[in-house]
């Protein structure tokens, strides 16, 4: 059985707008998702139905064998932890180190495995030298590594980064990077929203494509990039490297620069 399992689920809001339709999905232990789609398309409902913020209007989601119709949003988030878009929709504490330690208090942890765990997760986002500040007192791009911080530091065996790469400088990409491939090392399955095509194609293994309240189609990142009718259905430019491939008219399928220089080094 996989992770996640999401069957036939729609969404509709409590003002009648239905933004998720017979969505199917499934996520396993080893994956590392990033979905894509234009702004409205569904990514944001889809991923709070992943971890119980939304319960599904018609079909069922089902983690780890719960369906999360019969089980909290605080009982399902410890299995599916989920990063907010707007940090500010999730800080609640006025010391850094109280909002990183949050989750883990309320799980029970015990002290030294909470400092351990605060001490591990604020260095990997960068935030370390901060925990003694107020959440509130510091720049946008530096909360949301907060907010990061505070949910992989959970023991959540899936991550939900919403648009994390958003409003980041070169700094706060790295460290986003570093964190998406600890995660991986760590075997927790990652699911990442993202409008970054670059940042795709270099960290992620499977994409969905989302648009029109739907999956359109879930592929390696080869298959989806250079489907110039998925790409249009869900207005997206692909990655440079890929523009690049079709303009030349060249036959080849890779995300890779090495490969491509191959290529054309051959013609
Ligand atoms: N609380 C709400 N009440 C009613 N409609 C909503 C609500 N939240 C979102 N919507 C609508 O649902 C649709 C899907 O929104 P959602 O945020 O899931 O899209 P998205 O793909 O994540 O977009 P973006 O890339 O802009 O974040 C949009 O049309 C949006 O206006």
């Amino acid at each position: 059985m996989s992770l996640i399992e999401v069957n036939a689920a729609s969404y509709t809001y409590p003002n009648g707008f239905s933004a998720l339709e017979d969505i199917n999905l499934k996520v396993d232990k080893t994956d590392n998702i990033a979905i894509i789609g234009q702004n409205g398309a569904g990514k944001t409902t889809m991923v709070k139905l992943l971890n119980g913020l939304l319960k599904p209007s018609r079909g069922s989601v089902i983690v780890n064998g719960k369906n999360t119709k019969k089980y909290t949003t605080a009982q399902i988030s410890r299995e599916v932890g989920y990063v907010f878009q707007n940090p500010d929709d999730q800080i609640f504490n006025n010391r850094v180190y109280d909002e990183i330690a949050y989750a883990l208090v309320q799980a029970g942890a015990s002290e030294s495995e909470i400092k351990e765990r605060v001490t591990k997760y604020s260095k990997l986002c960068g935030v370390d030298h901060l925990l003694n500040e107020n959440p509130y007192d510091l720049p946008l791009s530096i909360r949301k590594l907060v907010t990061i911080a505070s949910v992989i530091s959970t023991q959540a065996e899936v991550v939900i980064l919403d648009e994390p790469t958003a409003g980041q400088d070169e700094l706060g990409l790295t460290i986003i990077s570093n964190i998406i491939d600890t995660l991986i090392r760590e075997k927790r399955a990652v699911i990442t929203i993202t409008h970054d095509m670059e940042f795709v194609s270099s960290h992620f293994n499977k994409i969905i494509v989302m648009a029109n309240k739907n999956i359109q189609k879930t592929g390696y990142p080869e298959e989806i990039f250079f489907d110039e009718q998925i790409m249009d259905i869900a207005s997206l430019k692909p990655p440079v490297i890929v523009q690049v491939i079709q303009r030349l008219g060249l036959k080849v399928q890779t995300l890779s620069s090495q490969e491509l220089a191959r290529v054309i080094n051959e013609l």
